[in-house]
C-alpha cells in the first residue's frame, strides 16, 4: 500500500477522501491530512474514520510529513505549494499538485525538479480544470509551437478580485489578458490551470491569457489552442463546477499505481 496525505482539506481534497473510502483507490492509505482550518482536516479525518479507515489530524506540515507519507496530494493554494514543496521532496514524498500556479516562477520550477530528481521523488501536474497535457507536450516538441489560453467566468466568479466591478453583471467584458505569469499574479487561486497548461508546452511567460466575464454565466470555460507548422489543436473543457480538477487528482493516482498509463 502507498502511504498518501491530503494538504488542503476543502472541496478539492474532500472529493480525493471520498474516492479512497469509495475504494477506487485501493492501492492507498489516507494516512494523514492538514488544514489551514483545522476543523476541516477534523471533519475529514471523521468521514475516513466513519469508514474504519484511521486517518491522523496533523496540526503542522512538519507533523504530516513526519508520517513518511509517499504521495501528498496538495489541493490547498499556490502559497502552501511554495512552502511544502522542497521539504516534502526531501522527505521522500512525490506531490500531486493541483496549485500549479506556484510553479510559474522558472527559479522555483528548476528548485523544484532539481529537489525531485536529487531525492528519487516527482513532482505531478494534475490536469485539474482542463486537460490534454499530453497533445500539448507533444505539439510542443514538435517545435515552433505558440499556445493561447481562453477562460470564461461569471462575474460573481470574480467578487473579491481587482478586475471585479458592479458592470460585469450586465456587461460582457475581456477583463484580462496577458501572459499565464501575470495571470496568476492578480488571480492567485482561479487560473492554475493556465500555469498547468504552459508548463505542458510552451512555458507561462509564452502562453497568451485570455479571461472573458459573461453576465449569468455560470462554472467555467477553459480552451487551450496550441498551433506549430502541422498540428492546430484545441482542447476546449467547460465544467459547471471545479469538481473535475478534485477527480483528475484522483486520475492521477490511479495513474501512478496501475499497470496501464493513460
Ligand atoms: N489546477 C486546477 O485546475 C485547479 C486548481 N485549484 C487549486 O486547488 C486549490 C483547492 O481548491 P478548493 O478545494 O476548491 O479550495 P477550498 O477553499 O475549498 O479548500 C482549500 C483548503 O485548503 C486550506 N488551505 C489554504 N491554504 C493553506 C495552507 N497554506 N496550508 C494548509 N491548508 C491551507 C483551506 O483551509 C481549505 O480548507 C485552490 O486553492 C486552487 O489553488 C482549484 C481548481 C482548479
Ligand atoms: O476555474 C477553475 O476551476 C480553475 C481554477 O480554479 C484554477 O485554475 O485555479
Amino acid at each position: 500500500m502507498e502511504k498518501l496525505v491530503i494538504v488542503g482539506c476543502g472541496r478539492l481534497g474532500g472529493i480525493v477522501a471520498d474516492a479512497v473510502i469509495k475504494g477506487i483507490l485501493p492501492e492507498y492509505e489516507l494516512v494523514g491530512v492538514y488544514s489551514r482550518t483545522v476543523s476541516k482536516a477534523e471533519n475529514l479525518a471523521a468521514r475516513m474514520q466513519q469508514h474504519g479507515k484511521p486517518c491522523r489530524v496533523c496540526a503542522t506540515i512538519e507533523e504530516l510529513l513526519a508520517l513518511k507519507p509517499d504521495y501528498l496530494v496538495e489541493a490547498a493554494s499556490p502559497a502552501a505549494m511554495k512552502e511544502l514543496a522542497l521539504p516534502a521532496l526531501k522527505n521522500g514524498t512525490s506531490i500531486v499538485t493541483l496549485s500549479i500556479g506556484a510553479l510559474a516562477d522558472d527559479l522555483f520550477y528548476r528548485e523544484v525538479a532539481e529537489t525531485a530528481k536529487a531525492n528519487g521523488t516527482r513532482v505531478y501536474l494534475a490536469s485539474g480544470a482542463t486537460g490534454g497535457f499530453d497533445v500539448l507536450r507533444t505539439a510542443a516538441l514538435m517545435g515552433n509551437a505558440t499556445a493561447r489560453f481562453f477562460n470564461e467566468k461569471g462575474p460573481n466568479a470574480l467578487k473579491g478580485t481587482a478586475v471585479y466591478d458592479e458592470s460585469l453583471q450586465t456587461e460582457q467584458r475581456v477583463v484580462f489578458s496577458g501572459n499565464a505569469v501575470e495571470a496568476i499574479q492578480l488571480f492567485p487561486t482561479k487560473v492554475n490551470v493556465t500555469v498547468a497548461a504552459s508548463r505542458a508546452s510552451v512555458g507561462p511567460a509564452n502562453m497568451e491569457v485570455t479571461m472573458q466575464s459573461t453576465p449569468g454565466f455560470t462554472g467555467d470555460t477553459q480552451r487551450v489552442e496550441i498551433r506549430n507548422d502541422q498540428v492546430h489543436a484545441v482542447i476546449d473543457v467547460y465544467s459547471t463546477t471545479a469538481e473535475i480538477a478534485g477527480w483528475s487528482v484522483v486520475n492521477t493516482l490511479l495513474n501512478i499505481t496501475s499497470p496501464i498509463v493513460f
